[in-house]
């Protein structure tokens, strides 16, 4: 990261020399202006065309300032979002950070932290950082301008004379306070209302995407009213809150106006006096115009900017409690123990509890050798698949060892994750799509009875909807046949298919991964025949024996 440094920094100083150039053309305009109606005052025809000239020259800069200027820091903020993102991906998934918050152990909507929030934390803070310091020199700028050409003010107290120098400039400062603590009391609940906004919209888009996902489930049942009513009812939500968008920000225009219009008026109506005692020119009277009104805007510009500081701060607060959940994760722990010397499995004392503490099932001591077929049994809820949970590692809940020896291995889930893409990145998943030759994935589609998708291997689709249950389980076993673990867990993955099929894939499995170490979690008695030995759990008393 540290090499990404110091461009990113010499991007930063550019946007911010860019800024400051524009602040100076700004200032450049104002003198400009000045000489310009003094020229028209004066009836000066060669100077007229001078000014002009020198209009074309200040609007010219202006054009590649600005072109310049959004070009760079868009670049860098790009590379910020860019650098923030791999961070942040890296920690997602570092200790499988991504399957915990799955199980509600983390912030709520971590996909859209990394995708929304690092967007808006990226873009908000480059635009009100630069825009803060841009800002602050304008102020400095035209505060000059406008100190200059005030003069002094002369209040007759009683008997006694109280001169107030920069006059206007104090008029400014007064009405820019005024202005911001008036908004704030108009305005200060659109934040909340904003934040909530946002809220309901995710909820909408939440809603409908599910409908995309569980179509074929929502046809069969017929759920299509259903459906529609919750998303019309989500959709009710927005429209409520956005009445209350529409009331405020109504507010908010008509006192953004108010003091825009009046903020006019306020220095024609101070000027007006000096100019009429020819105390000044009518380039003088314009210039001061138009500087009081800049260092007004200047002076409001937290008040301009009060929804985007707000929402910036809650995202910096969303972002913070994210990294501090993926830094100290509530239960990074597993059961698991590394033990590469090891050659069998060793399950010691082992003690599976649910999140709330609750036991779940009997103490288990259990030893799988290697070349051992274990088939694993129990009533429904029992445990089973917790106990593959806990033998991947995944289960931290409970107590006990599991000294689990080096070697490749592989679980298979009743539903097997198939990517999008082509069939040929799903086979070789997790690898990367060319992991295995095109002939080793064609005879394995062959070996599961799948040589009907032999020809289809570059062809990308979403085969987790195209495949039936039982073709997507077939090709979780051409996985299996292609990746040769040494230890496999299954875990019910051969339920939705036939008998037939079944057994077929079992004596695959046997044939052509001799020396393999199998532990299957299956209700059907007909897999018996393929273990060698079975481990029946029930809740009093766990039970071992030969097949
Ligand atoms: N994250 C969780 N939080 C709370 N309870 C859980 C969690 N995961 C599983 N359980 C509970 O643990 C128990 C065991 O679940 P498990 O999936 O291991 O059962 P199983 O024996 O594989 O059942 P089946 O034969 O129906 O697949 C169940 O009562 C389940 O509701």
């Amino acid at each position: 990261m540290s090499e990404d440094r110091w461009p990113a920094r010499g991007l930063l100083m550019l946007v911010i020399a860019f800024d400051l150039l524009i602040v100076y053309r700004y200032t450049r305009l104002s003198y400009w202006q000045k000489d310009f109606y003094d020229v028209l005052t004066n009836y000066d025809v060669d100077a007229f065309y001078q000014r002009l000239l020198e209009l074309a020259v200040i609007a010219t800069a202006g054009i590649m300032l600005d072109a310049a200027r959004t070009y760079t820091a868009q670049y860098l903020e790009i590379r910020w979002r860019n650098w923030m993102t791999d961070v942040f991906l890296g920690r997602w998934f570092y200790g499988r950070a991504y399957y915990r918050f799955e199980r509600g152990h983390g912030a709520d909507n971590p996909d859209q932290r990394i995708a929304e929030d690092l967007r808006l934390m990226a873009s908000n803070t480059l635009e009100l950082g630069l825009g803060l310091l841009s800002n602050i020199v304008t102020l400095a700028s035209f505060a000059v301008i406008v100190w200059g050409l005030s003069g002094t003010l002369s209040l007759a107290l009683g008997g006694t004379t109280l001169e107030v120098p920069g006059y206007i400039f104090w008029a400014a400062v007064l009405y820019a306070v005024a202005g911001s603590w008036a908004m704030e009391k108009i305005g200060g609940r659109m934040v909340t209302i904003d934040y909530t906004q946002q809220q309901r919209e995710a909820d909408f888009r939440v809603l409908l995407v599910r409908v995309r996902e569980y179509a074929e489930q929502i046809a069969f049942y017929r759920g299509e009213k259903a459906e529609e009513t919750r998303l019309r009812d989500s959709f009710q939500a927005i429209r409520a809150n956005w009445r209350e968008i529409m009331t405020y920000t109504k507010r908010i225009t008509i006192a953004d106006s108010f003091y825009t219009e009046v903020g006019a008026i306020v220095p024609t109506l101070l000027v007006g006096p000096r100019y009429f005692a020819h105390q000044m020119t009518f380039g003088d009277y314009m210039q001061l115009g138009q500087a009081f009104m800049r260092v007004r805007v200047s002076l409001s510009w937290f008040i301009y900017k009060y929804k985007e500081l707000a929402l910036l701060r809650s995202v910096y607060r969303r972002l913070v409690e994210f990294e501090r959940v993926l830094a100290h994760p509530s239960d990074a722990r597993t059961l698991l123990e590394p033990a590469p010397d090891a050659t069998a499995i060793e399950v010691r004392g082992l003690r599976l509890r649910l999140p709330d503490g609750s036991a779940l099932g009997d103490t288990l001591d259990w030893r799988i050798a290697p070349g051992e077929r274990w088939l694993i049994r129990g009533p429904s809820g029992v445990g089973k698949s917790t106990l593959l949970r806990a033998l991947a590692g995944l289960w931290p809940h409970g107590s006990g060892e599991i000294a689990m020896p080096a070697g490749r291995e592989m679980f298979l889930p009743q539903q097997s994750y198939l990517p999008v893409g082509s069939l040929r990145a799903c086979l070789c998943y997790p690898g990367d799509a060319q992991r295995f030759s095109v002939d080793e994935c064609i005879a394995v589609l062959h070996a599961v009875r799948l040589e009907a998708l032999a020809g289809e291997l570059d062809a990308y689709d979403n085969w987790a909807k195209r495949l039936s249950p039982g073709e997507q389980q077939r090709l979780a076993f051409a996985r299996v046949l292609l990746h040769k673990p040494v230890w496999l867990f299954l875990d019910e993955a051969t339920a939705s298919l036939d008998p037939r099929n079944e057994a077929l894939l079992y004596r695959l499995l046997i044939e052509r991964l001799p020396g393999l170490t199998l532990v299957s979690v299956a209700h059907r008695e007909s897999l018996a025949v393929f273990h060698t030995k079975v481990l029946e759990l029930a809740d009093e008393r766990a039970r071992i024996a030969d097949l």
